[in-house]
């Protein structure tokens, strides 16, 4: 085995099972998958129960179903991310990037999609409107202390290195 392809092959080790339910309107579509050997993402797409395409008007925002929900194992979460290509050529993006998919959410999973482009953006059913990116989930549990620890930067921030 190369090394290239040992790496890969430990990569696949991390992989985690999650449960997904199609809902009615998904049938026929494909299960989010990766596009690619290293993608970090799958692609989703958009369910609509009719064949009718979605007209997105300049400056509109609108939920679009994608027909699935899933049961993330606790400690992880998915996130709902913009596509580039649709960012870069139509103006296209998730309102909310990234999306929070909570481990205990059992509803459809929507693509909060705005379009700051200049033209209407037809949505298709079946088009690859976002992606979803599973992640661990680091809890914070509180210490309550009265006074934090010194650092260089104090409360500087917001551009207080400057530009
Ligand atoms: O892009 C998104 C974002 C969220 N959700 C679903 C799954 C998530 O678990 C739930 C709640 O999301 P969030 O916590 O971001 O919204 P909220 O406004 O805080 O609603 P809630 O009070 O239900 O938590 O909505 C989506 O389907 N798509
Ligand atoms: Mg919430």
């Amino acid at each position: 085995m190369t090394p290239h392809r040992d790496s890969r092959a430990l990569a696949r080790m991390t992989d985690i099972t999650v449960a997904v339910k199609a809902l009615p309107h998904f049938a026929g579509l494909p299960l989010p998958a990766y596009e690619t050997d290293g993608a970090a993402g799958m692609d989703v797409r958009a369910a609509y129960p009719e064949d009718e395409p979605f007209e997105l008007k300049p400056g509109e925002r609108t939920m679009v179903p994608t027909g699935l929900s899933v049961a993330i194992p606790q400690g992880f979460e998915i996130q709902i991310r913009p596509r580039s290509g649709l960012a870069a050529k139509h103006g296209l993006t998730c309102l909310n990037s990234p999306g929070t998919i909570d481990s205990d959410y059992r509803g459809e999973l929507k693509v909060i999609l705005i379009n700051h482009g200049s033209e209407t953006f037809t949505i298709s059913r079946g088009e690859r409107i976002g992606q979803m990116v599973l992640a661990p989930v680091t809890r914070i549990v509180w210490q309550e202390v009265d006074n934090l620890d010194e650092t260089a930067r104090g409360e500087g921030g917001f551009g207080s290195t400057g530009r």
